[in-house]
């Protein structure tokens, strides 16, 4: 397999936001390749340098042998592009607004037109292209939004939380598309920050935190790497700090339990790392019965890409999610966006 996109040791800060510390991952020719991490991870950042929408501080970015930052026309011809939101002029239909985007791209009417009438068919969207595109669903939005991406047939299409706020059957369209591009042999990079969107869809994975790679591999790679089944523990609904730390400390000695970890975005849980082992949650509920400490709930389960980012993190990624939510300035990022900074 030949490297489409490399990526190395990516910098960019807006103002005193770092917003990418140093990313560096590379996305093999025909695979799909996803950038899981929480909101405000660095993600959009990252394909932004990539797509040359905003110009990095530092590092090496290439798509198909070209520099993003010294050959940005170049490059740009080399990828598709789909923005997180879809902003569509309301009053063109789908038709309309995809020769549009065709001319815009200077491909030849006639080639236009075949290449339109697929991507509509490919998208099952040919029963609503001559609809006005402020009739469509946000599903249909984002198929429409796909074709335009892909009309100057890129190497690499990059989507930026391609499913977020679509229902799940509007969902399940894109990522069997997505599949579809990639068996015909389309590179395409993804943004998301759902864990079953990156399972599902990715042959390769690169989880982000704050700025930085923290993992990177196959799905089950970094699963498997892991090791172990997952053992989700509360002793109280919110369980007060020195308990769970006296439980952390006296289930540490059980010989099938590796690791305890102590969540405390979620009431002080305890996530246990233990030895495949048939008896795991009933050891466990004598040991704590041992400390007359109670069990408010407890689940034994194969490890996610969530224990990945977990065991390298400390937290899950719904909690580092909403620790980043209070802290955006979302308009102004927008503003900022648009003036390309
Ligand atoms: N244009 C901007 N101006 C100022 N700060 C920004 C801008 N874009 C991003 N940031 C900040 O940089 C950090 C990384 O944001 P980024 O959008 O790259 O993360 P993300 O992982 O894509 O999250 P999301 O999926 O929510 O967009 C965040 O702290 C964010 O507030």
């Amino acid at each position: 397999m030949t490297s489409v996109v490399c990526i190395e040791h990516l910098k960019k800060s807006y103002g005193e936001v770092t917003a990418v510390k140093d990313v560096t991952f590379t996305v093999e020719s025909g695979e799909i390749f996803g950038l899981l991490g929480p909101n405000a991870a660095g993600k959009t950042t990252t394909i932004r340098c990539l797509c040359t929408l905003t110009k990095p501080d530092g590092g090496r970015v290439e798509v198909g042998g070209i520099s993003s930052i010294e050959q940005p026309k170049i490059a740009r011809r080399k990828l598709g592009y789909v923005a997180q939101e879809v902003a569509l002029d309301k009053v063109l239909t789908g038709r309309e607004l995809l020769q549009l985007q065709a001319s815009l791209y200077h491909i030849p009417k006639s080639i236009a037109q075949e290449r339109i009438s697929q991507l509509l068919n490919l998208l099952g969207l040919e029963d609503y292209a001559d609809q006005k595109t402020g009739k469509y669903s946000g599903g249909l939005k984002k198929r429409l939004d796909l074709a335009a991406g892909l009309l100057h047939q890129p190497e690499v299409l990059v989507l930026d939380e391609p499913t977020v706020g679509l229902d799940i059957e509007s969902r399940f369209v894109v990522w069997d598309f997505l599949r579809k591009l990639r068996d015909a042999g389309t590179t395409v990079l993804i943004t998301s920050h759902y864990l079953e969107e990156v399972d599902a869809l990715a042959d390769r994975v690169a989880i982000i935190d704050q700025g930085k790679v923290i993992a990177s591999g196959t799905p089950n790679e970094l699963k498997d790497r892991l090791g172990g089944d997952r053992v989700t523990l509360r002793i109280r609904e919110f369980t007060p700090t020195e308990e769970a730390e006296k439980a952390k400390e006296q289930l540490s000695h059980l010989d099938f339990v590796r690791e305890v970890i102590i969540n405390p975005a979620q009431g002080n849980s305890l996530n246990l790392v233990v030895e495949p082992h048939s008896n795991a949650i009933t050891d466990i509920e004598n040991k704590l019965s041992h400390l007359n400490l109670p069990t408010f709930g407890i689940s034994q389960s194969r490890p996610s890409l969530d224990d990945v980012y977990l065991a390298a993190t400390g937290r899950t990624l719904l909690d580092a999610e909403m620790a980043a939510a209070g802290s955006r300035d979302i308009k102004a990022e927008k503003k900022q966006a648009m003036k390309g900074g």
